[in-house]
């Protein structure tokens, strides 16, 4: 089953103002994006943002109120679900008890009318993609949680799906074990050019094993793009709060521009940004804004030395975490202290509780939104 790019099995998949309610509540509203061919997608956001509903849609067990979906050319929106070529794998979706492994993954073949021949030549070469091959004979209960799923990822590869879905399929496997997994589903997913659409609530998963990740929360998919553009470039207070760890502070425009920007925050501190998001209506002098930093992003210095953009606080503790400290520092008009990330070989070291500070803020890594008030 080893492939070249030219021989891919992967098809484009693009969604169109899919939106769907159950009763009053919008699961999903107006949401459309592409996935290009053997492009591996995440769907990420909290739970009950409407990832599942969404991914059902594409599977054809749950219809659409309105949109359409396309599977390359092919509008496959009131196709039935066993028609539609697509692999999945479910958290929920066990494999049957009853089966032995190889019966498992030949049944979707014999669904299809293949030849014992035929079974028995993809079953084999299946079970090899996921390195199980002497476990053919073995009952589901037999196998530990990780070798289960990997012979449900069989089991829905097996017919050569030009799309596959999975909703949280290493949710049930403990920490280690589900990113071994991750890396596993990821490397096979490039070996065979399948695209895949993949549902997580678990940012760090998402972050790892997909080329783009949608960002969802209620029902609308609010961001769309590469781990980096999505770390780097979030484009609400949301996204930016819930990619990574970040630090907001709510403050008010005092003037300038996109290029550099003024902004006032608690004790007559003034900071400088860059990246404003918002209209220029809300960015007049005296709005309020919501200015976000990534921990990382911010550096320490003895109170008096932070020089123009710093905000003064104080150390409440410091916590040493492997390969850096991070520093809790309260600053006026903040309800949490706001967290500074340093390498724990360089100036982290020394600050401790009760240090009077000042957190020194890089221009380009703040991020300004307007206020939702
Ligand atoms: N069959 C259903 N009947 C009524 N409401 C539903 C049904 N399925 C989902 N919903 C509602 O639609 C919204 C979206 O649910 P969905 O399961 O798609 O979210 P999710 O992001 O996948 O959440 P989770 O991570 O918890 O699985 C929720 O408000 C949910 O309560």
């Amino acid at each position: 089953m080893e492939r070249t790019a030219r021989d891919a099995i992967g098809s484009q998949v693009s969604i169109e103002n899919i939106s769907k309610a159950y009763g009053t509540v919008l699961a999903v509203d107006n949401v459309s994006f592409v996935v290009g061919k053997g492009e591996f997608v995440s769907l990420l956001g909290p739970s009950g943002s409407g990832k599942s509903t969404l991914l059902m849609m594409i599977a054809g067990f749950e219809m659409p109120g309105s949109g359409s979906i396309r599977v390359g050319e092919r509008d496959i929106t009131n196709v039935a679900p066993n028609k539609r070529g697509i692999g999945m794998v479910f958290q929920r979706y066990a494999l049957f008890p009853h089966m032995t492994v190889a019966q498992n993954i030949a049944f979707p073949l014999k669904m299809r009318g293949a030849t014992r021949a035929e079974i028995d030549r993809r079953v084999e070469a299946a079970l090899a993609l996921v390195r199980l091959e002497a476990y053919g004979h073995r009952m589901p209960s037999q196998l530990s949680g990780g070798q289960q799923q990997r012979i449900a990822v069989a089991r829905a590869l097996v017919f050569e799906p030009p799309v596959l879905l999975m909703d949280e399929p290493l949710g049930a496997l403990d920490k280690k074990l589900r990113e071994e997994m991750q890396i596993e589903i990821k490397s096979l997913q490039q070996r065979l050019g399948v695209t895949v659409i993949y549902v997580t609530h678990d940012q760090e998963e998402a972050l790892t094993m997909s080329d783009r990740v949608a960002v969802m929360s209620n029902g609308r998919l609010v961001q769309i793009g590469s781990p980096l553009d999505l770390y780097e470039q979030p484009e609400t207070p949301f996204v930016a709060d819930f990619i990574g760890k970040m630090n907001f502070l709510r403050g008010e425009f005092i003037g300038g521009d996109e290029q550099c920007a003024v902004i006032g925050l608690p004790g007559d501190v003034k900071i400088e940004a860059q990246g404003l998001h918002g209209t220029a209506a809300q960015f007049a002098t005296g709005k309020p804004v919501d200015i976000a930093m990534r921990p990382e992003r911010l550096t320490l210095h003895r109170r008096g030395l932070g020089g123009d953009s710093a905000i003064p606080g104080t150390v409440e503790t410091a916590i040493f975490a492997g390969s850096f400290h991070t520093v809790f520092v309260r600053v006026e008009g903040a309800a949490d202290p706001v967290h500074v990330q340093l390498p724990a070989s360089g100036l982290g070291v020394g600050y401790g509780a009760g240090d009077s500070v000042d957190v020194v803020v890089d221009r380009g890594a703040v991020k300004v939104f307007a206020a939702e008030v």
